[in-house]
């Protein structure tokens, strides 16, 4: 008997060879759907969403179906031009070929969701897989029980329910999936079930992204506007409690500045969120027990200087804040995802670097500084999935920049037109003419040094010539085929010098390098 999950791959592989999938219309038809649902299912998405997460009605917008309105929008726009033949720079060997990439479909995708974003780290990847003309099976994470419901009751009235099946379950159904032949996999969540994935994948040599997270680290630079880089910190962190996988996980500053940087949170913290955030509407809860535990223990070795009140039975715990915090103490050993904030005091931008060296690559890097010299400094001196100076977040919402980890927090790239390549075959395509033979001899047997000679020639330049030069170059092409084809069974060393003094002086001409 074929499991429900079998199931979900057959029927999503079957309506893939159909092939109607691929047409730009539908394409275009179904990215429209999906956007039509976003609107008029708007109630329901955000009523599933604060059962989960108590996540505001404005908050579900903006953090989550705003981007991915944002991205159906881009794609619709531009689908007919990133499916287009992209040519691309030829050598001198293939000057008269159309040399050209074709972006094609992959075929299956599954895509695998994290809870904590769940609507924009499930749609956005599905937004990408079905612009690219995949078939898709989405697997919303079962921790956020009724946002899952509603993906799996509603979405399929609006896409095509055969070409991108919605599969509900925990581990063990993702773990049948996984067992599945699949095209490309990409997921999205921790990095201990990130490996998990490899390993399923790498049974059927599929590709895979992996959207992870880690300790985004945040260095504040005395120099800068301390009020407004404690702001946008706070509004960083405790967006979602903390549970966003590009949240600046820690603070590095000065020792002279710790203090002010301490006042500053805390004044946000009450103009964001009132004196009492458990009462406020904008300020979010814990997914579970378990997280509420582990994010909680991660407090025991450090000095709380702002909030520490918590409730375990509401899962509520205030926006926090721990100063002089020590590299070994217990919250800096993994990915905080709550809403705790480390400040760590280093002596400057260079122990800052070196303390950012030694961890893990990752996902995000902020840098709050007035001078470009030290923020060009840090990005030249590090490495992370992406790097924002001087705000929190706002680079996730940029379309044109790739958005993904490296390393430890991840592989592969995603949002706009980085979507849409990642889940394409970009398939390299030459098409020559039966004509011009007599050029081909260079590389043909019996091999010999003058044919060596122009061989390197004709492979290794790259004619940069502009309209003018391109035609001479074509015309050289044409003589050198003609010369070739007239003298061919003739003495080679009559026919190489004629041909090579006939080049030397176009080359002269046109001032390319022989
Ligand atoms: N890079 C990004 O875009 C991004 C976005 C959101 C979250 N994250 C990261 O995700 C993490 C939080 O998510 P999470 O992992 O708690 O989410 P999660 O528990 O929802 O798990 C993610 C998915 O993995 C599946 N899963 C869980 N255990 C599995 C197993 N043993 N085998 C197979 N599948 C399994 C779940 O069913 C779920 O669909 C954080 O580290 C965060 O930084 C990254
Ligand atoms: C509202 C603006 C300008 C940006 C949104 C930033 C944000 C919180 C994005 C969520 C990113 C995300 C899905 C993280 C995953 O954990």
């Amino acid at each position: 008997r074929m499991s429900r999950e079998q199931k979900a791959v057959e029927c999503a592989r079957k309506a893939f060879l159909t092939g109607r999938s691929k047409p730009l219309e539908h394409r275009i038809r179904q990215l429209k759907n999906l956007q039509r649902f976003l609107l008029e299912r708007e109630k329901e998405i955000a009523e599933a969403i604060k059962k989960d997460l108590n996540k505001s009605e404005a908050g579900t917008q903006l953090y989550e179906t705003l981007g991915l309105e944002g991205e159906i929008v881009l794609a619709v726009k531009k689908l007919a031009e990133w499916v287009a033949p992209r040519p691309v720079e030829k050598n001198l060997l293939t000057i008269s070929d159309t040399v050209y990439i074709q972006p094609e479909p992959l075929g299956v995708v599954l895509i695998i969701g994290a809870w904590n974003y769940p609507w924009a780290v499930t749609i956005q990847p599905l937004i990408g897989a079905i612009a690219a003309g995949n078939a898709a099976v989405v697997k919303p994470s079962e921790v956020c029980v009724h946002t899952a419901k509603v993906m799996e009751d509603l979405l399929p009235a609006y896409i095509d329910k055969e070409l991108y099946p919605v599969v509900t379950g925990g581990v063990s159904e993702t773990q049948e999936l996984l067992r599945q032949r699949f095209d490309h996999v990409f997921y999205t969540g921790n990095s201990m079930v990130g490996k998990l994935v490899m390993e399923a994948a790498a049974k059927h040599l599929t590709p895979i992204t992996l959207e992870l997270g880690g300790k985004s680290p945040c260095y504040i630079d005395k120099n800068c506007d301390i009020p407004i880089a404690c702001r946008r910190v706070t509004w960083g962190k405790y967006s979602n409690c903390g549970q966003t996988c590009i949240a600046p996980d820690y603070i590095l500053c000065e020792p002279s500045i710790q203090d002010r940087v301490l006042e500053e949170i805390k004044k946000s913290i009450k103009a964001f969120y009132t004196e009492d955030p458990k009462t406020c509407p904008d300020y979010g809860r814990i997914i579970n027990q378990r997280h509420f535990k582990r994010i909680m223990a991660m407090t025991e070795d450090s000095t709380i200087a702002i909030g520490g009140d918590s409730d375990e039975s509401t899962c509520y715990i205030a926006p926090t804040v721990l100063k002089d915090v020590q590299v070994n103490s217990k919250v800096m050993q993994e990915e905080i995802f709550g809403p705790l904030l480390p400040i760590l005091t280093v002596s400057g931008v260079d122990e800052a670097i070196n303390f950012i060296n030694k961890g893990e690559k990752p996902l995000a890097l902020y840098i709050f500084s007035p001078d470009d010299k030290v923020i060009k400094k840090v990005i030249a001196e590090t490495s992370s999935g992406g790097v924002l100076a001087n705000d929190c977040l706002v680079h996730y919402s940029v379309s044109a920049l790739p958005f993904g980890g490296v390393g430890n927090s991840g592989m592969g790239s995603y949002h706009g037109k980085f979507s849409f390549d990642n889940l394409s075959h970009l398939r390299g395509c030459l098409i020559k003419q039966l004509k011009m033979e007599g050029v081909n001899d260079m590389r043909y047997p019996p091999h010999t040094a003058k044919k060596l000679f122009w061989a390197r020639f004709f492979i290794l330049k790259n004619p940069d010539l502009g309209w003018l030069g391109r035609m001479t170059l074509l015309a050289i092409i044409a003589v050198v085929a003609a010369v070739v084809l007239q003298v061919r069974g003739k003495e080679e060393t009559f026919l190489i010098s004629t041909v090579r003094k006939r080049l030397q002086w176009r080359c002269i001409l046109f001032e390319v390098e022989l």
